[in-house]
């Protein structure tokens, strides 16, 4: 089964940033009465926006919502569509930044909130990221049945956080998505890296979708190196640079053997923690 990412360079301009989506969905290469799921990357269809711009744009209603415009996609270009995020109002004056998971007749299958909010310091000409500023975090993990195998959400610097991923893996994922707009610096010592070792730890396909290049006039720069994981480890198709797609097809049996050669899960002690609190005599 096939599956395909798109690399943006997404701006502050949603019809911009859907006129290119719409372009890559029209061109990408894909087999005849097969399912194809495309993920986009984080903030696909605004990037950069500052409070006034998330909250107004982030309505789920209307024939003009982003979450309208992303349901047309799918049903128009009849494909799964991982939405990337964007921004859905919280209620409280910020926004949670969602990725929504549509079929492809444009259908809602799924939803998940950033769980983790990137407050850090990096050293970039943006140094400073206080995301939870402008955006709330979710509450809830989210594996979504599909026919691609259950697909685990995450987002960006979710990335980190292997426990996440773990609890995934428990809920019964086969395949994690991780739409990203990792920064330049953070993405060149621990993107690659760390998309890797997720796919070995957890035995799943992680399809990381990725922003790239320089954003709104230079104010931002994110990595790219969009790649899709195999259950080994193995990278089987990545874009270092520049926007475009990356597409690879799903091997189920290798999934299969995997995790029966090398039952991790089974194995992991930490599966059960009362053997670790025991005191020691
Ligand atoms: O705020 C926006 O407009 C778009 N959102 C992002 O770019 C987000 C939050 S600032 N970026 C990350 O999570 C980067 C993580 C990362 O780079 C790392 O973990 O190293």
């Amino acid at each position: 089964m096939q599956v395909s990412l798109l690399q943006c360079q997404s701006s502050r301009k949603p019809p911009e940033n859907l006129a290119f989506i719409a372009q890559q969905l029209a061109q990408l290469p894909r087999a005849a009465d097969e399912p194809q799921l495309v993920v986009l990357p984080e903030c696909s269809l605004l990037f950069g926006g500052h409070e006034g711009e998330q909250l107004a744009l982030s309505s789920t209603e209307g024939a003009d919502s982003l979450f309208a415009h992303l349901a047309a996609l799918a049903k128009k270009y009849h494909v799964y569509l991982a939405g990337g995020t964007i921004p859905v109002t919280s209620g409280d004056g910020r926004v949670y930044s969602r990725s929504i998971l549509f079929d492809d007749q444009g259908s809602e299958l799924g939803s998940y909130d950033k769980l983790h909010l990137f407050d850090v310091d990096v050293s970039d000409n943006t140094g400073a990221y206080r995301e939870s500023d402008t955006f709330c975090a979710g509450e809830r993990i989210s594996v979504v049945p599909t026919p691609f195998g259950h697909l685990g959400m995450t987002v960006c610097y979710d990335l980190r956080f292997a426990d996440l991923f773990r609890a995934l893996r428990l809920q019964g994922a086969e395949l994690i998505i991780v739409p990203a707009a990792f920064t330049k610096v953070t993405g060149a010592a621990h993107w690659e890296v760390l998309l890797r070792a997720r796919a070995i730890e957890t035995q799943c396909y992680i399809l990381a979708a990725a922003q790239w290049g320089a954003h709104n006039e230079g104010g931002r720069q994110t990595w790219g190196q969009s790649m899709i994981v195999d259950p080994w480890g193995k990278i089987v198709a990545q874009l270092p640079e520049g926007t475009g797609w990356v597409q690879a097809k799903l091997d189920k049996q290798l999934l299969a053997k995997v995790r029966q050669d090398m039952p991790v899960c089974q194995h992991n002690r930490f599966a059960a923690p009362q053997l670790l609190a025991t005191p020691r005599k």
